[in-house]
């Protein structure tokens, strides 16, 4: 559940009436997600035919000083055609409003509802068209004014590793064998990759669907200025495994690379690259993932992400990566 803001009825119309969007007529919270506050907002529409928002309220894990950056760059995006929302602007031109909820100032705003429904069992088809759609959103993003370092990048898997520090056997003991393994793949980490703004997290809940055509990708809150070629790893390593992590669809995974390829070619130096950063991709998510479980109180709303997931790909990665990606 992810609504963690209250905010009565009375406000939420004054607040949606900082907008020329029509006047509320509901606002319905968002289950879905675990960072930020969702709500569903249904006005009147300028026209009175009614239209529909997402407002999402940022928590504790959005930086008010990124915001500029994430909501400039879904209007860049979205300008460029690419299949995200746009930002709607409030009345004196603003992407976002700051109010005071609770003794507390939070930052919000508001976006375009896009319609589709994300795919639980992704198809090869679905899996080409992601890969497309990705490839786009880097094409576009190279002309972004702005960039921003990735906060989920290798300084924040040594800080995940070093507060995991003696207890990996809580999870499972095989995790023991983590921090050598992050200190091998720094090692070898490419440098001189092609980078744009990425999208870092596009996992299935992130690509809304209408059959086998993208209608949208959401949840730009991790994107990041970092090698084109990594968003593509951790795509392949989000969309073509069972959610354990221990089957592997190779087909979905070609479709995603050659959906991509079909927009934007690879180099052959980051076709090369893609095994070691498809290991990367897996430990980032399974170091996010150790950290929120050793964290997360058992009894907490929010349904604790199983690491082990991404230690099966990253094991898979590390026999298979180099035919996988040939
Ligand atoms: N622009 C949009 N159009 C339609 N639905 C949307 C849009 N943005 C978000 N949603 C819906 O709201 C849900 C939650 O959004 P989102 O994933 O951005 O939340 P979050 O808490 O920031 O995410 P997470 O915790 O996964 O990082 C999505 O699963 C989707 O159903
Ligand atoms: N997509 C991530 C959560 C958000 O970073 C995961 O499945 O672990």
């Amino acid at each position: 559940m992810a609504v963690y803001t209250r905010i009565g009825a009375e406000d939420m119309a004054a607040l949606i009436a900082q907008f020329d969007v029509g006047t509320l007529t509901s606002a319905k919270g968002i289950a879905e997600g675990v960072s930020n506050s969702n709500w569903l907002i249904e006005t009147t529409g300028t026209d009175g035919c009614g239209a529909r928002f997402i407002l999402t309220v940022y928590e504790e894990r959005t930086e008010v000083e990124d915001l500029p950056f994430f909501l400039g760059l879904l209007d860049h995006l979205a300008a460029a055609g690419c299949p995200v929302p746009r930002t709607i602007h409030d009345r004196s031109g603003a992407a976002f409003r700051q109010i005071e909820m609770g003794g507390e100032v939070k930052s919000l705003a508001l976006i375009e509802f896009l319609p589709g429904v994300s795919a639980d069992n992704p198809t090869s088809a679905q899996a080409h068209a992601v890969g497309g759609a990705m490839a786009q959103i880097h094409r576009a993003a190279q002309d972004f004014g702005m960039s921003r370092k990735n906060g989920m990048g290798h300084a924040a898997w040594r800080g995940f590793v070093e507060s995991c520090q003696g207890r990996w056997a809580e999870i499972d003991p095989k995790l023991e064998a983590v921090p050598g393994l992050v200190d091998e793949v720094i090692a070898d980490w490419p440098r001189e990759l092609p980078q744009s703004v990425i999208h870092a997290d596009l996992f299935p809940d992130n690509v809304l669907l209408m059959g086998d055509a993208v209608s949208g990708l959401i949840d730009f809150y991790f994107a990041c200025t970092e090698p084109m070629a990594y968003d593509l790893a951790v795509a392949h390593a989000a969309w073509s495994f069972s959610p354990d992590g221990k089957r592997h669809d190779a087909a979905i995974g070609r479709a995603l690379i050659e959906g991509y390829e079909a927009v934007r070619p690879l180099t052959q130096i980051e076709r090369n690259a893609l095994p070691l950063l498809a290991q990367g991709a897996s430990l980032r998510f399974l170091l996010t993932r150790a950290y929120d479980w050793l964290n997360t109180p058992v009894d907490a709303l929010v349904t604790r992400k199983d690491p082990c997931a991404f230690w099966n790909r990253l094991a898979f990665y590390r026999e298979n990566g180099a035919s996988v990606f040939a």
